[in-house]
């Protein structure tokens, strides 16, 4: 029995890559334990058939799993967010922060299109999340600034990209990785009456143990968090936390809060802040909906 990672689903058959070489394999068995499901980014045993297939007859453990694209064992994600076109936006930018966190994701914040702002705010953003504890870069793909950094955080990692349209994925995924092409938006396809979306996923691989997603990461719709949870995910209230009157404390409308005070003192960005409750909010009604 071999050990390789699945990097491609093609109808009933899965790719494993295996010390350079793929072997087109189908699953055997291992969907008898009930909820078993076999994703792009499984590690898997496998007995190889011939030359060139196999069979994978078990699906190892998962450190991570993503729903949208369905992707096992990615440990991080370039969170794309552009400077201008669109304007940057603090909200969807914590939001995947959050959704990151909440998949045990490591994030890289990729600013990009810095070509097109003034230096120093492009400095002031990157310096703002930096001090939060996040590791982020300006990008300016055309002139190649940043990209080296970027690729650098990519080694040994499995990596996909998440950001809203037009924050420039593709430009940094073919900047990353010369010639990959890059799927965008959701593709959707016809399966049997109804109209499916389903969102197809390949590794593409940079070498041997450093991979990337070819299709963009984390959908903007749903928080897969409880409300009251949501402030465990803003790494910087932590250590104010421990200094609110309530042990407890949400940081919304409570008395004695030392993180609305870190906010009003301008200890703790106001943007984050402004982030995190409509975070909750968003959260709340979720949870609302349920019932
Ligand atoms: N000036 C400048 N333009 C950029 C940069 N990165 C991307 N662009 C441009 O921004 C536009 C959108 O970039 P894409 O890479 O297609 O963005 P995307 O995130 O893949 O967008 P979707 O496919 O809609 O998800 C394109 O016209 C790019 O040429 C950059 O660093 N600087
Ligand atoms: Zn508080």
């Amino acid at each position: 029995m071999r050990e390789g990672r699945i990097i491609r689903a093609i109808s009933g058959f899965f790719d494993v890559y295996d010390d350079g070489e793929v072997r087109r394999c189908r699953a055997r068995g291992v969907f008898k334990v009930k909820g078993t499901t076999v994703l792009v980014g499984d590690f898997v045993r496998y007995e190889p058939v011939g030359a060139q297939e196999g069979i994978i007859r078990e699906v190892l453990p998962r450190r991570t799993e993503l729903i949208r694209p369905p992707i096992a064992n990615v440990d991080h994600v370039v969170v794309a967010c552009s400077f201008v076109t669109p304007d940057l936006n603090f909200y969807m930018l914590d939001k995947t922060l959050v959704q990151a966190s909440v998949s045990g994701v490591e994030p890289t914040i990729a600013f990009t299109k810095a070509d097109l702002v003034p230096p120093d705010r492009a400095a002031a953003t990157v310096d703002l999340y930096r001090r939060l504890g996040y590791e982020a870069i300006a990008v300016a793909a055309k002139q190649g600034e940043g990209v080296n950094l970027l690729r650098a955080r990519l080694q040994g990692r499995v990596t996909v990209l998440a950001g809203p349209s037009g924050a420039g994925k593709s430009t940094l995924a073919n900047a990353l990785a010369p010639g990959i092409s890059f799927k965008t938006g959701e593709v959707s396809e016809r399966i049997g009456r109804g109209r499916q979306t389903t969102r197809h996923v390949e590794l593409v691989r940079l070498d041997d143990v450093t991979w990337m997603a070819d299709a963009p990461g984390f959908s903007q719709l749903q928080l897969p968090v409880a409300s009251r949870d949501v402030r465990l995910h803003f790494p910087e209230f932590r250590r104010f936390a421990q200094e609110c009157a309530y042990r407890d404390c949400l940081h919304l409308d409570e008395d004695n809060c030392a993180v609305k005070r870190a906010v009003e003192d301008g200890r703790l960005p106001a943007t984050r802040y402004t982030s995190y409750r409509q975070l909750y909010e968003e959260a709340r009604e979720q949870e609302l909906n349920a019932y």
